[in-house]
């Protein structure tokens, strides 16, 4: 049996501190029930070491600690020396205190000046704001990339300070590690590569699958994002190199929703690619053949999820980026069998709603006005119809939910893709657009035809939104934003929601000198407000799925609901909508901003959880189970998700031999 000496170390009124010494190995800690100070250990530190029952049991050492307060939990590590400092998970670097130095053999391994997590993170900061200046004068792709490298060595290396600095600094660093930066280092991705970071599943591992997870080596997973690179943002197919937006959707499950990092796993499933450029390369990482189609290509995806749920039976699966093809073939196959959504198809749609609610309540009007906007949707992908299909049925629920409802919505959309405007007198039409196919005879009362252009369209239907997911950067061209401005609405709303920047629809400041001050804009990447002078700010909103797909997850995971439901997809969007105050929409502000990204993804957890738990869906997450979560009322859901969510500190670090 080992001694344990424990030491208190009270840090403002709710941190407490427990260093361990002098201890080699633990199996078992047991307590003896006395309650007085025992070694410097007062009786209400005993009291809580034991109500968390502080066990640690070989057979779940490596998963398993105890709990003081949040963000201090003790950590049982199988490792230490040199191959602690190369775990990203759990080293410190300079910060180990002299007494982690000799429990974890790390003492001449580090200099010697022990430094605080702040002195750490000042040092970095010098390096990383030394490309400060250049950077924010405009798009300076160079330096972008540059913060990007600096932002991911530490990444490799330390989890923990990673995620402080991009927590603490997350409107500035997201637009490096998510869009648009991230497409850049896609497209980058073979030059930029230097250490693996999560797993590639190729066609060529069928029949391994099974086996594979097994090489992952958390025991734990709560998050997968997976992609088959064949659509990354709005730069097509990437093919492997599309692994760096499922890290970047990871990093902002980590910051937003405080999913523990050791939990997520970024997914790249290599089928290929029909990229010719990729296909040429020699310094290309992935598969050099053309991308697997049909039921080939559905049985490698197939073995992916059976592989993952087999290890994993709670995680969650995200599918990030593929082709709008497969995005709604894979969604209808999975979403009633497996905990998986699609982000690009359900997570935009979500945030478009909230947002053209938002859009509604700056016109002055009540947000069940919105089935009689007008609104013109360029982009009949993946998002474009998600979102399409999303509003119709809003509308539909405004105006009484039976099927003349759901029907006449369909009068509020026109919809236009890379052949025009979308009507049934088209020879093909994707059966996801069919229904928004408008009637040949209602389109010419309109003075359109079949396959009319944007501009026209815009011209005669005068709508009170013209949103954009086309991936055409500059579509809203001077003449469609001219002719928006014969918009019957008091105040026309602008969707550039195409991804990264350079293919947004319009800038904002192209939508404010064209259309006028009073319009609502909305873009995917962000962008600057505008000045529109006499102190007057023209609003850039940014419109991203960055805002739901975080709380969907984290949402989905405590409530242990075994698959996501409409009804959680739309509670998620009507909370972001609801976040926003008339005084922010009446301003044209339409989404929060991103520096409140962690308040929100709570809020929409909460939300998720709520609706899970009314449709019966919610079967708990650990010591919360199915009747305790139906307990809890709505403030103690929005406790129960901000109590689970993982915050960046180090931990006590207590080794043990395998
Ligand atoms: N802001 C956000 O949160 C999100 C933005 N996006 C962005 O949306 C864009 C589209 O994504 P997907 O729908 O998956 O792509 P997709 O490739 O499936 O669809 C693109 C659509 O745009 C249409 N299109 C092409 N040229 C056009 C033109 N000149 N005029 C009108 N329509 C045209 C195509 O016919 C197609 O229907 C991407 O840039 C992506 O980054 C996607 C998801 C979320
Ligand atoms: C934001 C996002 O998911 C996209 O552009 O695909
Ligand atoms: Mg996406």
């Amino acid at each position: 049996m080992q001694k344990i000496d424990w030491r208190e170390n009270r840090r403002g009124t709710n941190s407490m501190r427990i260093t361990i010494s002098t201890l080699s190995q633990i199996s078992t800690i047991f307590f003896t029930g006395k309650t007085e100070r025992k070694n410097g250990a007062s009786s209400s530190l005993l009291r809580r070491l034991k109500h968390n029952s502080f066990l640690c049991n070989p057979l779940n050492a490596q998963t398993r600690s105890f709990t003081t307060t949040e963000g201090h939990r003790p950590i049982i590590v199988h490792k230490r020396s040199l191959d602690i400092l190369h775990d990203p998970w759990f080293n410190k670097g300079t910060a180990f205190t002299m007494t982690e130095r000799d429990r974890l053999d790390l003492r001449g391994l580090l200099p010697p000046n022990v430094m605080s997590t702040e002195q750490q993170i000042k040092r970095f900061m010098v390096d990383l704001k030394r490309l400060q200046v250049q950077a924010r004068d405009g798009p300076s792709d160079p330096y972008a990339l540059a913060k990007w490298r600096i932002l991911n060595r530490l990444h490799d290396r330390n989890e923990t300070m990673y995620y402080k600095v991009l927590i603490a600094n997350i409107e500035e660093y997201a637009p490096i590690v998510y869009t648009p930066t991230v497409g850049l280092v896609c497209q980058n991705y073979s030059g930029l590569f230097r250490r693996p970071r999560g797993m590639y599943f190729s066609a060529e591992d069928r029949g391994e699958m099974m086996s594979m997870v097994y090489n992952w080596p958390a025991d734990q997973v709560d998050m997968i994002v997976v992609t088959d690179g064949s659509r990354i943002l709005g730069l097509g197919d990437l093919g492997i190199q599309g692994i760096g937006i499922a890290i970047g959707k990871l990093d902002l499950y980590v910051a937003a929703a405080g999913i523990n990092p050791q939990r997520v796993l970024p997914v790249m499933i290599d089928v290929g690619t029909n990229n010719e450029k990729l296909l040429k390369d020699p310094l290309y990482l992935g598969l050099q053949k053309n991308r697997l189609d049909g039921d080939e290509y559905l049985a490698v995806i197939d073995e992916f999820m059976e592989a993952v749920f087999t290890r994993w039976p709670h995680v969650i699966v995200q599918f990030e980026d593929f082709q709008s093809k497969w995005a709604f073939k894979l969604l209808q196959r999975y979403r009633n069998t497996y905990r998986m959504f699609n982000d690009d198809v359900q997570g935009t749609a979500g945030v478009a709603i909230a947002g053209l609610l938002g859009a509604v309540r700056a016109q002055g009007r009540p947000m069940i006005d919105f089935p009689k906007q007008k609104i013109v949707v360029a982009g009949a992908g993946s998002a474009g119809i998600g979102v399409l299909n999303d509003a119709r049925k809003t509308m539909a629920r405004m105006l009484g939910n039976n099927e003349s409802a759901f029907e006449s919505a369909l009068r509020q959309f026109w919809v236009v893709d890379a052949n025009g405007l979308i009507t049934d007198e088209r020879e093909y039409i994707d059966p996801e657009a069919r229904p928004f196919a408008r009637k040949i005879k209602e389109i010419h009362r309109q003075g359109l035809s079949e396959a009319a252009s944007l501009v026209e369209v815009v011209k005669q239907i005068k709508p009170d939104v013209l949103l954009g997911l086309s991936a055409v950067g500059g579509l809203f061209s001077k003449e469609v934003l001219e002719a928006l401005k014969g918009s019957t609405s008091t105040r026309p709303a602008i969707f550039a929601m195409s991804n990264p920047t350079k293919n947004a629809e319009c800038t904002p400041e192209e939508a404010f000198s064209i259309v006028g001050d009073n319009i609502i804009f909305a873009s995917g990447s962000p962008f600057n407000d505008v000045d529109l002078g006499n102190g007057h700010i023209g609003h850039c909103n940014q419109g991203n799925n960055m805002y739901l797909f975080p709380g969907i997850g984290l949402g989905t995971l405590l409530s242990g609901s075994r698959i996501i439901s409409d009804g959680m997809l739309q509670a998620a969007a009507e909370c972001l909508a609801a976040y926003m105050t008339e005084e922010d929409v009446a301003k044209g502000i339409i989404y929060p901003s991103i520096s409140s990204i962690r308040d929100i993804t709570k809020q929409v957890a909460a939300a998720v959880i709520k609706e899970a738990i009314e449709e019966d869906l919610a079967e708990g997450y650990r010591e919360m189970d199915a009747r305790e979560l139906q307990k809890l009322n709505e403030e103690e859901i929005v406790e129960y998700v901000k109590n689970n969510m993982w915050s960046p500190e180090y931990p006590t670090l207590v080794y043990k031999q395998d």
